[in-house]
């Protein structure tokens, strides 16, 4: 049975489709990711998931209970870690956590509270109130509260959205070992290494449509090759000879910024020289393995990947994507 079976789910905000038909099948024990540009639909897709909003049409189940007509049970299930942060600042984290446990009827669920503190470093921080706690802490609340209650599926709406290294890493060393386990989590996230690193399949998600669904082996494997990555002279612009070579091509404040396919180190020489034949100076150059971000720029950007679309502005992800949203 699928831990998560989403079948021809729409959901549309007045005159925008923000979901058009997505189908998936997330396997127990897998690490997904969800990944897409701003409003591509991550965050509506989520909380119809979680059951916190209703889809136009389709359904939802987790475990093979519907979110909505079968709500309790497919909730139970269900951990979902929400991008904002939402708490009582009145109470600890412990009683925080306790409430929580209340909510899903456990009691003397103090061991497993623990645990989870201790393994989101949180247990010097069990008696602090709420309000007293920074960022970073709060959002290791939000995650701990999602696991109160154990649930095999875990669901996390960017968890490391502006949050430190050091809890990157906590987190990820946690969440890995709950899969490990058997649980299985589903993560959104901007930060592609992450996805990378951590997630063994994953779909991209465009404008409320699925647009790419694959191992993220395979995925990798559509890129092949290294990246020549060109910084020219203020000025000058890339020779049409090579236009055909460009992965993506920065404008704006990027302007002059290339990425180009080459798949061996022979390759470089004859671009060089065509750049020197037609006097573009060059300001920075380097070599690159292709990774995730290539194959995210690549699906998002379409048409455009094998030569420049001049009439193209960019795609508002290559603003943001590796961290910098
Ligand atoms: N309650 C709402 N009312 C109207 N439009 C909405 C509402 N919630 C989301 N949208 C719109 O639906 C689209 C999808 O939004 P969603 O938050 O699901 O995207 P996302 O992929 O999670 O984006 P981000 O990466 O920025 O979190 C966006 O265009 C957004 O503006």
């Amino acid at each position: 049975m699928a831990a998560i079976q989403i079948t021809q789910v729409k959901k549309r905000y007045q005159s925008l489709q923000a979901l058009d038909g997505v189908s998936l099948s997330i396997e127990e024990g897998e690490f997904f990711g969800l990944l897409g540009p701003n409003g591509a639909g991550k965050t509506t897709l989520i909380s119809i998931i979680a059951g916190l909003n209703r889809a136009d049409s389709g359904n939802v189940t987790i475990h093979g209970h519907d979110v909505v007509s079968d709500y309790r049970a497919a909730r139970r299930k269900l951990g979902v870690v929400p991008q904002e942060l939402v708490f009582d600042p009145f109470f600890t984290v412990r009683e925080t956590l306790r409430l929580q446990s209340g909510y899903f009827g456990l009691k003397n669920n103090d061991k497993w509270i623990d645990e989870v503190m201790e393994n989101l470093d949180l247990t010097n921080k069990a008696d602090v109130n709420m309000r007293a706690l920074s960022g970073g802490m709060k959002r290791r609340v939000l995650v701990a509260q999602a696991l109160v209650h154990k649930p095999p599926v875990i669901v996390l709406d960017e968890p490391t959205a502006g949050v430190d290294v050091e809890l990157r890493q906590t987190l990820w060393k946690f969440i890995s070992r709950l899969n490990r386990e058997g649980h299985t989590v589903v993560l959104t996230t901007h930060y592609l290494e992450e996805a990378q690193e951590q997630c063994n399949r994953i779909a991209m998600l465009k404008l409320g449509k699925m647009v790419a669904l694959d191992t993220t082996a395979a995925l990798l494997k559509r890129i092949s090759g290294s990246q020549l990555l060109l910084n020219l002279m203020p000025g000058t612009s890339l020779p049409a000879a090579l236009h055909p070579l460009v992965l993506h091509a920065g404008s704006n404040g990027d302007a002059g910024k290339y990425a180009l396919r080459v798949t061996n180190y022979d390759e470089v020489e004859p671009i060089l020289a065509t750049l020197r034949q037609a006097n573009v100076r060059i300001e920075d150059m380097h070599l690159q393995q292709a990774d995730l971000e290539d194959v995210f720029l690549q699906v998002m950007d379409g048409e455009s990947v094998h030569g420049i679309n001049e009439s193209r502005q960019p795609s508002a992800n290559t603003r943001y994507i590796g961290g910098a949203k």
